[in-house]
């Protein structure tokens, strides 16, 4: 049987085997969307429709119209959390703006509950950047346990931050987590969590260099997305690929690195973003800021948790044709667009100074502007 896909993959319009891996996955993406109650399907169902998603062959996505498509519409009849319950994992001793930045960006692009699991020490200082955050001092260093300790204290974090993760839509792991082997070994577990409870889980900072030691606690969940920087990309491709990052052949090398790591989403961060799930490339190449200040990619971060989110039941709710699209695709496609054209704006106002709290205040508006509230 042919099945002509809803979406246009970027390589002209695609017909395909019901029976070929990308179908199989895309079901199962289906079949694994959760309960999610909403008042506005038939707004979903248009706004699905009206995506597409490159022109002609070119890679570029259709961003503003993914952005559209995905974003729930404000309601009054939906309640607290309906619009997103983000997790981040990450926050210790040295790093405590990183986990803040994710967390703030996902509550400013218009979740609504963000939490933070972090360590005992970086605990306080995040809750005093913002009370919006909901904070859990529940990581520890190596310095702080001792090693007959350790299984004990394991057991008990696992088990603090399972008590959670079912009402999580999404957990960012990384931003700000630091290095240290026993949290890290913490993390692994919390991850497995997340993959068994079928939480999307986007992978970044730290949690890229956790993850690219053990690819087996990513590998072939496609509701797994890592946002590597062009340190995190190189270190991701001599493992996975054994080989040099080659820019000649970009595509085709991140392609392949999606597809070796099972059809996890990889968003390669750089002058120009690329999206691949193995199957296809999307990229997204709309003006951002020439400053390289610290804390962007934490933005991106916590912005792809929540349009992924939002894609997942964008998706559940649209017709039979959308429903068979990638939510981590759509998510960071969406996240993408709005960290550059935030970026964009705060530059134009704040040129050499802009900084990434900056930026932060520029999301509202920068969806408001694509996607205004009715
Ligand atoms: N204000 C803050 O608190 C900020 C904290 N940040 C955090 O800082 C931490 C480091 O991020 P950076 O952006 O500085 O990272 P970099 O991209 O600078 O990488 C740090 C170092 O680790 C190495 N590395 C990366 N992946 C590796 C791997 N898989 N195996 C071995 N070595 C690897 C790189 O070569 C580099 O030397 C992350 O937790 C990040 O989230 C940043 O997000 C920036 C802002
Ligand atoms: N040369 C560039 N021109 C325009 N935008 C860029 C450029 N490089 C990165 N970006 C954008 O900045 C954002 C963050 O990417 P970056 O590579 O700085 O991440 P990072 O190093 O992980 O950041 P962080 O400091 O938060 O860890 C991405 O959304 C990306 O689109
Ligand atoms: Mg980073």
């Amino acid at each position: 049987m042919l099945i002509k896909h809803g979406i246009n993959s970027g390589f002209g319009a695609i017909y395909t085997l019901a029976s070929s891996p990308v179908l199989r996955r895309q079901q199962f993406l289906i079949r694994s969307l959760g309960d999610y109650s909403d008042q506005n399907t038939n707004t979903h169902q248009k706004r699905m429709q009206g995506i597409k998603f490159t022109s002609g062959a070119s890679l570029e996505a259709d961003a503003e119209n993914v952005l559209r498509a995905i974003t729930p519409t404000l309601d009054p009849n939906r309640h607290k959390g309906q619009a997103g319950k983000i997790a981040v994992i990450g926050g210790c001793r040295e790093y405590t703006g990183a986990p803040y930045f994710a967390a703030i960006s996902a509550l400013k692009i218009g979740a609504d509950l963000s939490h933070v699991f972090c360590t005992k020490d970086a605990a306080s200082v995040i809750k005093s950047y913002s009370p919006e955050l909901i904070v859990h001092p529940v990581l520890e260093e190596s310095y702080g346990v001792r090693d007959d300790e350790k299984r004990v204290i394991s057991g008990k974090i696992l088990a603090e931050v399972a008590k959670w993760m079912e009402r999580f839509d999404c957990l960012v792991v990384g931003p700000g987590l630091g290095r240290d082997p026993f949290l890290l070994d913490c993390v692994s577990k919390i991850i497995k969590l997340a993959r068994q409870s079928n939480v999307p889980i986007v992978i970044d900072g730290d949690g890229l260099f956790l993850v690219t030691n053990s690819l087996d606690l990513i590998s072939g969940y496609p509701l797994a997305v890592l946002t590597p920087n062009v340190n995190e990309y190189k270190h991701l491709v001599q493992k996975v690929l054994s080989c040099e990052v080659n820019d000649e052949e970009a595509h085709e090398q991140l392609l392949s690195l999606a597809k070796r790591i099972g059809g996890v989403t990889i968003l390669r961060k750089g002058k120009s973003d690329f999206i691949s799930d193995g199957e296809t490339v999307k990229s997204v190449s709309i003006y951002g800021s020439p400053r390289r200040c610290g804390g962007q990619g934490d933005i991106l971060s916590g912005s792809v948790a929540v349009f992924l989110s939002w894609a997942r039941h964008a998706i559940r709710d649209g017709d039979s044709s959308f429903s068979s699209k990638n939510p981590a695709t759509l998510g960071c496609i969406a996240g993408s667009a709005l960290m550059r054209k935030a970026a964009s704006l705060a530059f134009e106002n704040k040129k050499r100074s802009t900084l990434t709290t900056d930026i932060i205040e520029y999301l509202g508006r920068s969806l408001e502007d694509i996607c205004p509230v009715r």
